[in-house]
């Protein structure tokens, strides 16, 4: 009679159950990174890109909200996103979240999050997968195009961002939440089963992404949902178009609805109403260092959270490019107009200050003209083979012209190269080299974020003491070079530079790392050192449950000692 009451009532509570799983599966086995194409100029990947290129410029596309799978436009505020190659050209016109947009979605995420989270790692992971197949097959010209005319970038940046990057975000999380759950107690006494499970967070996440990079904006909402949960995903006002076609293609890869939420519109009013809301869990933000820490002053400034909230950020730079007197001048000189020029400076991880000794600073320099005097500031969506293109908008634009106009008047600082800017097509700056007498120089410090190289002169044989320079000159810690051929030069700048850079690279550029290959993230003012791209970060998005099943029954209170 009673074990039949047990099992009726654990039959109920397994119809109750919307998915069963008939054991686990293993991760796929062949995760590497995703080929990076060249796109030489008679390819049919240019051809392909081309006609992408022309369709998102010939029509301006309306974008909605998508909250619960749902598309939302009626009665919406449009706010336009333009080609900062050419500002009169739109790009697309997306709707602004209304109050009740953020309230449908924070519901959605709530509601979606049931039936999400009790679904296998398997059954997400395959959406994930899917997507990256998406991403880097149906989908690959139609990304490029948007992320190079909506965020202003080369073909080869573009490649590496929205397809490499995004791609190996998606494929890489998956090996690594496999590796995740794999972790289980190393014991279990006799009669005893311990073990571990990664519950989601009980909330939902707040996704906050910049404009530079698909790829970021991507595993901003990935890293959580993959492992059960759920999402409202705020795409930045410059980016709107990229990242719409990711959200669509999420869809499309099975990602069921509501599970990530799109809400474009004002970060400020949005933000208030997510935080105001007591499911909110964990901010997932990356972005400029200023915004990040209001983020967390009013996020820690409230008490009214279910949980306490996780916060992830990654946020700005001034990273460094240290030579030695025992560098290769060459490729040195390489490494850093690409670490400081390529996308326009508009990387996190972008070189923005230089260090070079005296004995070889003249030829450092006149080489590094003679190669800057080749590029040529341009429209890349129509020069496919540009390497510079502008900049992001026009708050951008003349932040960075106030700058080059400082550096002008200021006598600690000089120009070397470079120095031009003109807005009235795009927002073009001329990559520019300056110089300053002064190791503590703002220009030192500050991130511009944009196309500007700072350089200091020091004396050969002051090299641990500039190590010490580097290090305290600035409060952000996110990436730096050592290039040298002198073993005991790498050594010492290692050890002196050790909480300088999150990614420190010995004789290669401050930029560029790869998912799998360089986890990515900084410390200090730079952000909270979890590192995109590794299994590091997907432990922030899970809520450790450890149970503990006992099979053998006591017959007595008392211990032995008791007796
Ligand atoms: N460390 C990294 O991994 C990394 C990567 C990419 C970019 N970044 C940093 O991002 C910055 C450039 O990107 P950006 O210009 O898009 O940055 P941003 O800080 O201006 O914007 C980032 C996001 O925050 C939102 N936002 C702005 N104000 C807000 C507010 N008051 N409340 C809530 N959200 C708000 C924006 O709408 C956008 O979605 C640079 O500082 C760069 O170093 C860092
Ligand atoms: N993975 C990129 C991240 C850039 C951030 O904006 C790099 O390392 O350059």
């Amino acid at each position: 009679m009673f074990l039949s009451k047990v099992g009726h009532k654990s039959n109920t509570l397994l119809q109750k159950s919307l998915y069963s799983t008939i054991g686990g599966f293993q991760s796929p086995l062949h995760i590497t990174n995703e080929p990076i194409k060249p796109f030489e100029s008679t390819s049919t990947d240019v051809l392909l890109l081309k006609k992408a290129l022309q369709k998102y410029q010939s029509k301006a596309l309306e974008i909605p909200l998508i909250i619960n799978g749902e598309k939302i436009f009626k009665n919406r505020t449009f706010k336009a996103q333009v080609n900062p190659s050419n500002h009169q050209q739109v790009l697309c016109n997306y709707a602004q979240a209304e109050p009740s947009d953020v309230q449908k979605a924070i519901d959605a995420a709530m509601e979606s999050k049931k039936a999400w989270a009790k679904m296998s790692l398997d059954e997400r992971s395959a959406v994930f997968l899917k997507a990256a197949d998406l991403i880097s097959t149906k989908y690959r010209y139609d990304l490029l195009a948007t992320t190079m005319l909506g965020q202003g970038k080369n073909v080869y940046q573009a490649e590496i961002d929205t397809i490499g990057e995004l791609a190996d975000f998606f494929r890489f999380n998956v090996k690594y939440a496999f590796e995740m759950y794999k972790q289980q107690p190393c014991e279990s006494t006799k009669g005893v089963w311990n073990r571990t499970e990664y519950r989601p967070l009980e909330g939902f996440v707040y996704a906050v992404s910049p404009f530079n990079f698909t790829a970021i904006a991507g595993n901003l909402f990935a890293a959580p949902a993959l492992l059960g949960n759920t999402c409202l995903w705020k795409p930045s006002a410059t980016a709107v178009l990229s990242n719409y076609l990711l959200m669509e293609i999420m869809l499309e890869a099975g990602l069921p609805k509501g599970v990530v939420n799109f809400i474009p519109g004002n970060a400020e009013k949005i933000t208030e109403q997510i935080l105001n809301d007591k499911h909110f869990a964990a901010l997932h933000f990356t972005g400029s260092t200023k915004v990040f820490k209001n983020l967390c002053k009013e996020i820690y400034s409230k008490d009214h959270f279910k949980e306490y909230p996780r916060i992830v950020g990654e946020t700005g730079g001034k990273n460094f490019h240290l030579v030695h007197e025992s560098c290769t001048l060459e490729h040195t000189v390489l490494s850093t107009l690409r670490g400081a020029f390529e996308y326009q400076g508009q990387k996190c991880s972008a070189t923005s200050r230089l260090y070079l000794p005296e004995s070889i600073s003249s030829e450092f320099i006149d080489l590094f003209k003679t190669y800057l005097s080749q590029i040529k500031t341009e429209d890349c969506s129509e020069n496919i083979k540009g390497f510079i293109g502008p900049v992001i908008h026009e708050q951008s634009f003349d932040k960075l012209a106030n700058a080059i106009e400082e550096a002008k008047k200021d006598p600690e600082l000089e120009i070397i190269s470079g120095g031009q800017y003109n807005k009235s097509k795009g927002f073009f700056v001329e990559p520019t080299l300056i110089k300053t007498t002064n190791p503590n120089h703002k220009f030192l410090k500050q991130e511009f974020f944009g196309p500007l190289l700072t350089y200091y002169v020091y004396p050969n044989n002051e090299f641990a003491e500039i190590c010490e320079t580097i290090d305290e000159t600035s409060d952000y810690g996110l990436t730096g070079s050592i290039f040298a051929q002198s073993r005991d030069a790498i050594l010492l700048a290692n050890e002196k530079l050790r909480y300088s850079a999150g990614n420190f690279y010995i004789n290669d550029k401050s930029t560029g790392a790869v998912v799998g290959q360089q986890s990515f993230g900084g410390s200090r003012q730079s952000g909270t050192c979890d590192k995109a791209g590794s299994g590091s970060l997907l432990t922030r998005f899970v809520s450790v449950r450890s149970i503990k099943e006992n099979f053998l029954e006591i017959s007595d209170y008392k211990y032995p000692h008791n007796h």
